[in-house]
C-alpha cells in the first residue's frame, strides 16, 4: 500500500467528521450484528433452518463481486433480518457504529420491504426505521444526524416503485429526503421508472440514482434517461464516457464515490489508485466518498478517507476539505448545511 501523507493515519481520519451519503441500510449490517440476531432467533427457536452468519459470510470475505453479492441479500441477510425485532437491532446497531466511526451526517438508504409471515407491510418497515432514526436524532448525546432515503429496486415495477414513492412523501416531513433507484445493474428497464421519478421530482424531495456501475448498466440510452430525471445526485458513475461526463458537470450533479466496494467487487479495472475518485477530485462537482455497505466490504467511512489519503496523496487539510465539498449535496436541507458548517469550523486538523 502507498504510504500515506505526513500525519493522516486511521486516528485522524477516525476524528475528522464525515459525512456519509451512500450506504445501505441492509448492506452496512455488521458481521457481528448479523451473528448476534442469529444467536438471539436461535436461542427462541432451537429449529431456526438459517446458517450462522459468520459461516454464510465469512470473516475477512470481502471479495463478492456483481454476481455474487446481490444473491446475498436475496437468499441470507433477508431471511435473518425477517421481524420487527432484527430489523430494529440492526438500524439501532448501524446508527451506532457510523457514529461510532466519526460520520456525522448520514443519509441512510433502504428499499421498503414487506414482510406477509410477519403481518410487516412496507408501511410498518418505514416506520420502524424512522422511528429509531428519529429517536437517535433527538437525543443529545449523539453526534450524528441520520435521515432516509427511499429505495426503488431495479427489479420493481411501475407500481411497485410508484409505491415507493407514495411512502416517501407520506414520510417526507419525518425523515424521508430523497428517492434512489438501486439493485441489480444487470436487471430491469429504467424506462419504466420514469413516472415514479418525476413524480418525486414535482415533489421537491430528492434524487439519486445508481448510474453505470456496470457496462450493462451504462448504455447511452439508459444514461440519457437517468438524466432527464434530473437527479441531485448520483452513484458509482463508472462506466462513464466523456459526454456524460461533462453533462453531470454542467448540471452540477454529486457524486457518490465507493472506493473499497469497486475494487473488490471489480467493478472497476485496476486497484484503487485507478478508482475515477481521480478523475473527479479534479472536477467542481460535489463528490462524496462513501461506503455503499460496510457490512459486505468491511471498510468504515475513516478507513474509506485512509485509503484516499494513500492512494491520491491527499493530506489532512485536503481530507477535510473533501469532507465539506459534500455538503452542498446532503438533501436534508439549510438547517443541517449551517450545521456542518460549524462543524467543520471548530475542527482543528
Ligand atoms: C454494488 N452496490 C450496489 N449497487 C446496487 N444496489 C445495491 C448495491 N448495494 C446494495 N444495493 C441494494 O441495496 C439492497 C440492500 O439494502 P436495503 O435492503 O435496501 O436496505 C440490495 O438488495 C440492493 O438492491
Amino acid at each position: 500500500m502507498a504510504a500515506s501523507p505526513a500525519g493522516v493515519d486511521s486516528d485522524f481520519t477516525r476524528r475528522l467528521p464525515k459525512i456519509e451519503l451512500h450506504a445501505h441500510l441492509t448492506g452496512s449490517i455488521s458481521r457481528a450484528c448479523l451473528h448476534d440476531i442469529w444467536q438471539q432467533k436461535s436461542a427462541r427457536d432451537p429449529a431456526l433452518d438459517l446458517e450462522d452468519p459468520l459461516v454464510a459470510i465469512p470473516h475477512g470475505k470481502v471479495d463478492y463481486d456483481i454476481k455474487t453479492f446481490f444473491p446475498l441479500f436475496s437468499s441470507y441477510i433477508y431471511k435473518l433480518c425477517n421481524d420487527m425485532t432484527s430489523i430494529e437491532y440492526s438500524t439501532k446497531a448501524v446508527l451506532e457504529e457510523f457514529q461510532a466511526d466519526g460520520v456525522v451526517y448520514l443519509e441512510l438508504r433502504t428499499t421498503p420491504r414487506a414482510i406477509p409471515e410477519q403481518n410487516i407491510t412496507k408501511d410498518d418497515y418505514v416506520w420502524t426505521i424512522l422511528d429509531i432514526i428519529n429517536a437517535h436524532n433527538e437525543d443529545p448525546n449523539n453526534t450524528m444526524r441520520a435521515h432516509l432515503i427511499l429505495s426503488i429496486d431495479r427489479r420493481n415495477t411501475a407500481t411497485e416503485a410508484n409505491e415507493v414513492v407514495d411512502l416517501a412523501l407520506k414520510h417526507a416531513l419525518v425523515g424521508v429526503v430523497g428517492v434512489d433507484l438501486c439493485g441489480n445493474p444487470a436487471q430491469g428497464d429504467v424506462l419504466l421508472f420514469a413516472d415514479a421519478f418525476a413524480r418525486v421530482k414535482a415533489s421537491g424531495l430528492r434524487i439519486t440514482l445508481h448510474f453505470a456501475e456496470t457496462e450493462a448498466s451504462a448504455s447511452d440510452e439508459e444514461l440519457s434517461t437517468l438524466l432527464s430525471w434530473q437527479p441531485d445526485r448520483l452513484g458509482h458513475v463508472i462506466h462513464v464516457k466523456n459526454e456524460f461526463q461533462e453533462a453531470i458537470k454542467k448540471q452540477n450533479i454529486g457524486v457518490e464515490l465507493c472506493l473499497s466496494c469497486n475494487v473488490h467487487a471489480k467493478m472497476i479495472t485496476g486497484s484503487y489508485s485507478d478508482h475515477h475518485f481521480g478523475v473527479w477530485r479534479h472536477s467542481s462537482v460535489p463528490v462524496a466518498l462513501c461506503t455503499d455497505d460496510v457490512g459486505v466490504f468491511c471498510s468504515p467511512l475513516s478507513q474509506e478517507f485512509l485509503l484516499a489519503a494513500e492512494h491520491f496523496g491527499l493530506g489532512k487539510k485536503q481530507l477535510k476539505e473533501l469532507c465539506e465539498r459534500a455538503i452542498p449535496s446532503i438533501f436534508s436541507g439549510e438547517e443541517e448545511q449551517a450545521r456542518l458548517r460549524e462543524v467543520y469550523s471548530t475542527f482543528e486538523c
